[in-house]
This record gives structure tokens, C-alpha cells and sequence, in this order.
């Protein structure tokens, strides 16, 4: 039994050390990114079972995802593709607070997930689901494999989580709009930055959060505003929270890690001004160092920050 389910891909990343163009960048950091192996790695850290479910290729980057997982206690399902590549991911620092990611996933093994890789009985016995609409936009089967995935723990009552992760880079903000608007009403919970949000909802004031959250219509709506925090709507009650005092140093990585955050504090049935506070400091942590990802928080850290954070712990 695992308590969260998530699948999508995962890709090498290759993170310049120096700023400047890219090809003047010289020496990269090797690791690996993909936004639902993200939030796995912080739900894991947080204190929960999590199974992560993608292709990989058959090569030494699909090893190092699926090592890597698995040394973060995530149960990887790594499904080797003979066939095709792993996807990279390529970041550059066009100056030291401008980040520039490039994806080279087109027909990776990634892409090629499709329903026959994602078992019903594994989402029906898991507590929870979590997708983002970054897979969708992968290809036709990947697309197939999320609705697949969707329906799998509607059946069975598990909780729908969906990340609305907008890339330019792969679909149109109209193709994206018309992909969450056929599966926002088989949604529990929805985590969106505001420009995100209004691909979907359709609401006369979209510049006023609160009538944005309540035009997206899951039971669970999370608005994310960076380094101003961000707000929830659960049945029909509005909160607040206010950002953590960090230092950013990449934002990358900062949504996921607020889905771990507020899902592991779900599944832990924590009070939902604990929930959104836990929300708000993995994300906090995640903009603090470089990987989009390591810095993610374990229980023990989250007390580490604090609004006001003088940044001295004694
Ligand atoms: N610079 C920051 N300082 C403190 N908290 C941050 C910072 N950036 C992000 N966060 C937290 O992480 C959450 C998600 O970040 P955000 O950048 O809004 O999402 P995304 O990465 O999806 O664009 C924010 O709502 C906030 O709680
Ligand atoms: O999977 C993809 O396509 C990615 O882009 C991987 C990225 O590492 C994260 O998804 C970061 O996303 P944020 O948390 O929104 O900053």
C-alpha cells in the first residue's frame, strides 16, 4: 500500500555553474528534475509512501532517476524504454537571478507513457493521486495515461490532485485552457499561480484572487504568489499565508515542493492552517539552493522557519 500515486516525467538536468550565456557555460551540474518526481521526493521526506511511475531510458540517466528516487525512499517505477532517450533538461543562468530552462524531451521515453503503465488497483489503493497538466501536453498516449489515471481514482474515491505546471514550451495557453477544462470537474484539489488559474476559470474579476479560486470549482483551490505566499479556498473558507523569510537563490521547484507540503499534510490530517503553513515553508526551503528539489524539507526542518525569521536558530 502506498499513500500518494504520481507519474509524469522525469528528465537528467544539466544546471550550469556559472552565469552567463549558455555557451560560455563550461562545467554543469548533473541531477534530475521532473515536477511529480519532485513532489514525490517531498512527500517522502515529509513522512509518507510514495510510488512514482515513469519511462525512462534504458541508459545511464534513467539509472540515476531511478537510484535517486529510490534513495529518497520514493518506490520508483522506473520503466526502462529500449526505444527511446531520457529527456534533458538544460538550465542556464542568463544572469545570476535569471533563469533559463530548456527542455530536450521531444519523443523521449517520457513522452511515450501511456494507460498500460499505470495500474488501476495501485491508484485504488493509494489515499491519494497527484498530476500535473505538464504530462498531458507530452503526447497523445501521456494525455490518455493522466484521463486513464483520473477516472482509476475517481472509481475507487481517492483523492485528485492536480498541479497545473503551464510550459510554454510544449502547448498553447488554448490548448492547455481546453486540457483542464474537460478534467477541472474531476478535480479535489487544484494548485495554480494566478496567470494559471485563468486558463481555466472564467470569472468576470480575474484579477481579485478569491473570485478567481471560487470559479475554479475544486473542493480545494491553492493560489500561489511566490515570494508573497499565497491562499487557499476550501469549502467555501478563504486563508491566507504569509510568505517565509528566505533567500532565493532559484525559484525552480518552489510549486512542487507547496504541493508536497500542503499533500503531506493531507494525508497526515493536519488542521488546514497547518496544512497551508507546511505548504508555504517546503516551498520556502525549495528556492534556497540551486537543485530543483535537494533543499526539500523533512519534518524536523519545517519549524526551522519562521515569518518574521531572524535567520538565527538557537
Ligand atoms: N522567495 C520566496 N520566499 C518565500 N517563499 C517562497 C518564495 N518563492 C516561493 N515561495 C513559496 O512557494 C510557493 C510556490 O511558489 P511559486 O513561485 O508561487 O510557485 P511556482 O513555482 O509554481 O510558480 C509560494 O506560494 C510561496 O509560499
Ligand atoms: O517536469 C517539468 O517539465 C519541469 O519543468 C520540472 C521542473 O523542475 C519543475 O516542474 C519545477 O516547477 P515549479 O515547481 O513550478 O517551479
Amino acid at each position: 500500500m502506498t499513500d500518494l500515486v504520481t507519474f509524469g516525467e522525469t528528465m537528467a538536468l544539466f544546471a550550469a555553474r556559472r552565469t552567463g550565456p549558455l555557451r560560455f557555460a563550461r562545467d554543469f551540474d548533473l541531477g534530475l528534475g521532473g515536477a511529480e518526481s519532485n513532489v514525490a521526493i517531498g512527500v517522502s521526506r515529509l513522512g509518507h509512501d510514495v510510488t512514482w511511475v515513469g519511462r525512462v531510458g534504458d541508459d545511464e540517466f534513467g539509472e540515476l532517476i531511478a537510484s535517486t528516487l529510490r534513495a529518497e525512499r520514493v518506490d520508483a517505477r522506473a520503466i526502462p524504454d529500449p526505444d527511446a532517450p531520457t529527456g534533458l533538461m538544460i538550465k542556464g543562468r542568463r544572469t545570476a537571478d535569471l533563469i533559463d530552462v530548456r527542455y530536450y524531451r521531444k519523443d523521449s521515453a517520457g513522452s511515450r507513457l501511456s494507460p498500460a503503465d499505470l495500474d488501476p488497483a495501485l491508484i485504488a489503493g493509494a489515499r491519494a493521486l497527484h498530476v500535473s497538466a505538464i504530462t498531458p501536453a507530452l503526447s497523445p498516449s501521456a494525455r490518455a495515461a493522466v484521463r486513464h489515471a483520473i477516472d482509476a481514482a475517481r472509481a475507487a474515491g481517492v483523492l485528485v490532485s492536480l498541479d497545473v505546471n503551464y510550459r510554454k514550451a510544449l502547448w498553447t495557453r488554448e490548448e492547455a485552457g481546453a486540457w483542464l477544462r474537460s478534467v477541472i470537474a474531476d478535480v479535489d484539489v487544484v494548485f495554480a499561480t494566478e496567470d494559471e488559474a485563468r486558463l481555466i476559470a472564467d470569472t468576470d474579476d480575474p484579477d481579485d484572487p478569491v473570485a478567481l479560486a471560487k470559479a475554479l470549482g475544486p473542493r480545494h483551490v491553492l493560489l500561489k504568489f511566490g515570494a508573497r505566499g499565497a491562499m487557499e479556498l476550501s469549502d467555501d473558507q478563504v486563508r491566507h499565508a504569509e510568505p517565509y523569510k528566505v533567500t532565493e537563490v532559484d525559484p525552480v521547484g518552489a510549486g512542487d515542493a507547496f504541493a508536497a507540503g500542503w499533500l503531506a499534510d493531507w494525508l497526515a490530517g493536519a488542521d488546514p492552517d497547518r496544512r497551508l503553513r507546511t505548504a508555504c515553508a517546503a516551498g520556502a526551503f525549495a528556492v534556497t539552493s540551486q537543485g530543483d528539489w535537494e533543499s526539500l524539507p523533512r519534518r524536523a526542518d519545517l519549524d526551522l522557519l519562521r515569518p518574521t525569521s531572524e535567520g538565527v536558530s538557537r
